[in-house]
């Protein structure tokens, strides 16, 4: 096609532009509005590299002599150029339904304005700059490339952090896509030419830039001006570094580009340099070499110390991409610690805190190797074997791979061996050699062993997540087998946030195969700050006051956000439930004695956030708590798991078969998300399982609290309807844990509460404790256990063969409502309250920390204020509450 010599088009918007960062722009722009209005445009491509834009003809419309610039043929061939003002000056003539603008006068257009002006002032010559150094310019200077890298780099932190809660850049709630998004979206999908990595590196741009890509109008205008596709965009190097046959080219040049980019930056000590700009926009000077007395400092800031991303922890791509989708900004400590060992295939024993990220830190790298073998060797084969004490645990982390994967799922293939399935079923899952097995060391021995299925002869890595319960769970036989099964060299991971007697006895397992030594991980010095967002208290009181307390505590909201409460048993779960129904405070039961679907089930309904309150039987740790006080709490002796009917018993384990899964735990590992408070409303026998309980909240660097009521020896036994034996040594148990979250820089405070206020209350307290029966509470618990059963699916296709039966058991659910229902609890009087509202109840503000995530918005819908308690979206089928109402008894 000749060249462009002048004008061509009569009539409507002739462009004139080429296909660069700053040409797309007023391309995407015109085909949106040819799709949303019809709006037709004339286009012609302005060749740069044969300077076209220099020619008389052009410099007549644009004196600058650059792309693009647009000319009005509709109003007189009026001419426009530089992208801000195309953008603006055609919106404000042709879209007039605001579709990708703001009415003028509004403050939206004056944001938009700013931020396509800091794209032009900013973003595209910094960027712009990059580039040009690191291709255009005779010959490399390090001190450029780092310097325009970097200024890029910051932009996109600003950017980044612009977009952490919105879809797009500007506009009400999330955003509504305009001119400033297509202003932007050019340089964003350039960056991987100039060696910045998005998904990596700044997430929320890349979740951004996808989103936008995902347009066909802003696909067709990265096309039309060049007439084809770019071969330096993002998803185009993507596919190269993915390794598609035909563009190793391509991959070797964003190879080289990172290792320039790379060097530049270690030459300079980049990250210093970088707060400096931070702070003032210029580094003082440069100093290449730094003297010997700022080592310390040095040592905090230099590349090699600085935080990596995850791309530079040596991960495959696609894991990259996925974890970009999850929206992890950057590697955690435990996963920039663990990630490089087990990527160079070290054996690893790690104790870092809960909610710190350990999931991440072992199943990136194990999919990363598999990947990495898979481009050579691409025969099946278990490669991989993560074992977990719990069924919900399996599930999260078989989860955790899957969301993983998400960007290679047809070369990773996972199986989880826990469900209720038979040997036939649990067969065919392993027939075809799954690349990793996710299982409790129970059912994974059975499946080496009695079935044969599972195969650990090729076995790369095994892991162990909570290695300590896993030992403490009586699993120490299984785990015997599996080692001595493990073939010769085999890479050992283990995690836990309390490992310190089990290293020991985890050595003598898995330290027999001669493999190098286990490097450990101890990263417990390294906690930092982070911790100061777990605020402890605990509250001395009498067995009755319990219920009080957190009556008021819930009823006035004096926690505000999702709870997880951890009661002794079973019955006091529904005891507390029913009990909080008095006040109309919806809560819900977990327990072992509940399927493992209902249970993973309502795990991943709290998480969505349909409902704030769990009450948690922690039974399982309780029972296998490992550093009980006295002694008194026994560890099981070799008791292995009955998991379900599926697996067969060991003869020696015969002894025990319980109603209750025994591989249930919700205190170990489970994700529970933006839990705000942990109550232990009765205390836990030991401090590892206090350390896991609070673990459940302020994870993943949010804020959160931990409350514990503690019964003072001389009032235990005090209260009989109340009091519960495992609560005997609170002190003694107070005692250890404050000892042992010291040694962490950790503080417990005493929750004070105004007895007096208090007391007003305490008649209600009684009144609705005495309407929760024994009777009561036999009857929730065996209701909630007949409705899991009419929902399994199972159960249902049997019943539509034998409908008489169906009909008892429904007939059966209509026993009910035994509990006296007392409407007037339902509601707190305004004569109760203290005249300073309900402030007044806690004689000091210790100040409960604000749950709600900084920025964040609530997605918990609630409704009525002071006094009315909570109000929960529920209704419908989704409703979980609804299985625990009690009903009238029927006969
Ligand atoms: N790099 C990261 N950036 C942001 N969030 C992360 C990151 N890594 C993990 N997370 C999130 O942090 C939470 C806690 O992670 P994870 O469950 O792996 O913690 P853990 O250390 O195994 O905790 P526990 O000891 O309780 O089992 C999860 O919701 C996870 O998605």
């Amino acid at each position: 096609m000749a060249d462009p010599t002048g004008l061509i088009a009569k009539s409507g918007i002739e462009l004139l532009t080429f296909g660069t960062p700053n040409g797309v722009k007023a391309s995407i722009l015109l085909e949106e509005l040819k799709e949303a209005y019809g709006k037709e445009y004339t286009v012609q491509s302005i060749h740069i590299g044969k300077n076209i834009q220099k020619q008389p003809w052009y410099t007549d419309l644009n004196p600058n002599g650059r792309i693009p610039t647009i000319v009005d043929h509709d109003r007189g061939g009026f001419a426009v150029f530089e992208g801000l003002p195309i953008l603006t000056y055609l919106t404000r003539h042709y879209d007039p339904e605001h579709k990708f603008s703001f009415p003028v006068d509004s403050d939206d257009y004056s944001v938009a304005e700013q931020w396509i002006a800091w794209q032009h002032g900013g973003l595209g010559p910094m960027q712009g700059q990059a580039g040009h150094f690191l291709r255009a310019a005779p010959e490399k200077i390090p001190w450029a490339i780092q310097r325009y890298v970097g200024e890029a780099e910051r932009l996109y932190g600003i950017l980044n952090t612009r977009l952490a809660d919105r879809d797009y850049i500007v506009g009400p709630g999330r955003g509504q896509y305009s001119i400033a998004d297509i202003s932007i979206v050019g340089w964003t999908n350039y960056t991987l030419n100039v060696g910045i990595d998005l998904p990596g590196q700044f997430p929320h741009v890349d979740a951004w830039l996808k989103r936008l890509l995902a347009r066909p109008a802003v696909q067709r205008g990265f096309v039309v001006p060049s007439g084809e596709p770019s071969k330096a965009t993002n998803p185009f190097l993507e596919r190269a570094l993915a390794g598609e046959a035909g563009l190793e080219e391509q991959k070797k040049g964003v190879e080289e580009t990172r290792k320039i980019v790379a060097d530049a930056k270690e030459k300079y000590g980049y990250n210093t340099m970088k707060r400096k700009h931070d702070a003032d926009g210029e580094p003082a000077t440069a100093q290449p070499n730094p003297e010997p007395e700022s080592k310390p400092v040095e040592t905090k800031t230099k590349p090699a110390e600085a935080e990596p991303s995850f791309a530079e922890l040596g991960l495959d791509p696609r894991l990259v991409q996925a974890i970009a989708k999850q929206n992890f900004e950057k590697p955690t400590l435990v996963q920039r610690k663990a990630i490089p060992l087990a990527l160079q295939g070290k054996d690893v024993l790690c104790k870092a805190k809960t909610g710190s990220g350990k999931t991440a830190a072992y199943v990136l790298p194990l999919l990363s190797v598999i990947l990495k073998r898979k481009t050579t060797d691409p025969t099946p084969f278990t490669a991989g074997l993560i074992l977990v004490p719990t069924r919900e645990l399996a599930d999260q982390v078989f989860k955790a791979i899957e969301q993983f994967s998400a960007f290679c799922a047809k070369d990773i293939h996972a199986a989880k061996l826990t469900e209720n399935v038979s040997d036939a079923v649990q067969r065919s899952l392993l027939a075809s050699a799954p690349d990793v097995v996710v299982a409790t060391p129970a059912r994974a021995w059975h499946s080496v062993q009695s079935s044969g299925a599972l195969s650990l002869e090729k076995l790369q890595c095994l892991v162990l997540d909570e290695a300590d319960l896993v030992l403490s769970y009586g699993y120490d036989e299984d785990m015997e087998n599996i080692a001595r099964a493990l073939p010769k060299g085999a890479q050992t991971v283990m995690m836990s946030a309390t490992l310190s007697a089990e290293l020991e006895a985890l050595r003598k397992i898995f330290g027999a195969r001669g493999g190098p030594e286990a490097v450990v991980l101890d990263l417990k010095e390294e906690f930092g700050a982070e911790d100061e967002k777990l605020t402890q208290f605990y509250a001395k009181c009498a067995e009755d006051d319990k219920w009080l307390i957190a009556y008021l505590i819930f009823k006035l909201q004096l926690i505000k956000g999702p709870c997880l409460i951890f009661v002794a048993d079973i019955d006091r779960s529904y005891r507390l439930k029913l009990f909080f129904e008095q006040f109309s405070i919806r809560s819900c039961v977990l327990n072992s004695e509940l399927p493992i679907n209902t249970r993973i089930k309502i795990i991943e309904e709290f998480n969505r956030g349909i409902y704030d309150i769990i009450i948690a039987s922690d039974e399982k740790s309780e029972l296998f708590g490992d550093e009980a006080v006295d002694g008194e709490v026994n560890k099981p002796k070799k008791q292995a798991p009955k998991e379900d009917e599926a697996v067969p018993e060991h003869p020696k384990k015969k002894k025990r078969r319980q109603k209750k899964d025994e591989e249930y735990g919700v205190s170990r590992g489970i994700d529970f998300k933006n839990v705000a408070a942990v109550v232990n409303f009765d205390m836990p026998t030991s401090a590892s399982s206090y350390t896991h309980r609070i673990g459940r909240t302020a994870r993943a660097g949010r804020a959160g609290i931990a409350l514990s009521f503690v019964i003072p020896k001389e009032l235990y036994g005090k209260h009989r309807p109340t009091s519960v034996k495992s609560t005997e040594k609170d002190e003694k148990v107070l005692a250890k844990i404050t000892r042992q979250q010291e040694k962490l820089n950790r503080k417990l405070q005493p929750y004070n509460f105004n007895k007096s206020q208090m007391e007003a209350f305490r008649y209600r307290m009684n009144d609705a404790l005495r309407a929760v029966t024994r009777v009561a509470i036999r009857e929730a618990r065996t209701k909630e256990l007949r409705q899991e059963l009419l929902r399994s699916e199972t159960l249902k296709r049997y019943f539509e063969e034998n409908p008489t039966e169906l009909s008892h058991l429904r007939n059966d659910g209509e026993l009910g409502r035994v509990t006296r229902q007392q409407p007037h609890l339902k509601h707190v009087p305004d004569y109760l309250l203290p005249k300073d509202g309900k402030k007044a109840l806690e004689s000091e503000r210790i100040g409960f920390v604000p749950f709600k995530k900084e920025g964040g918005k609530d997605r918990r819908h609630r409704k009525g204020g002071k006094g009315k308690g909570r109000s929960f979206k529920v209704g419908g089928r989704k409703d979980p509450l609804k299985t625990f109402k009690v009903r009238r008894k029927a006969k």
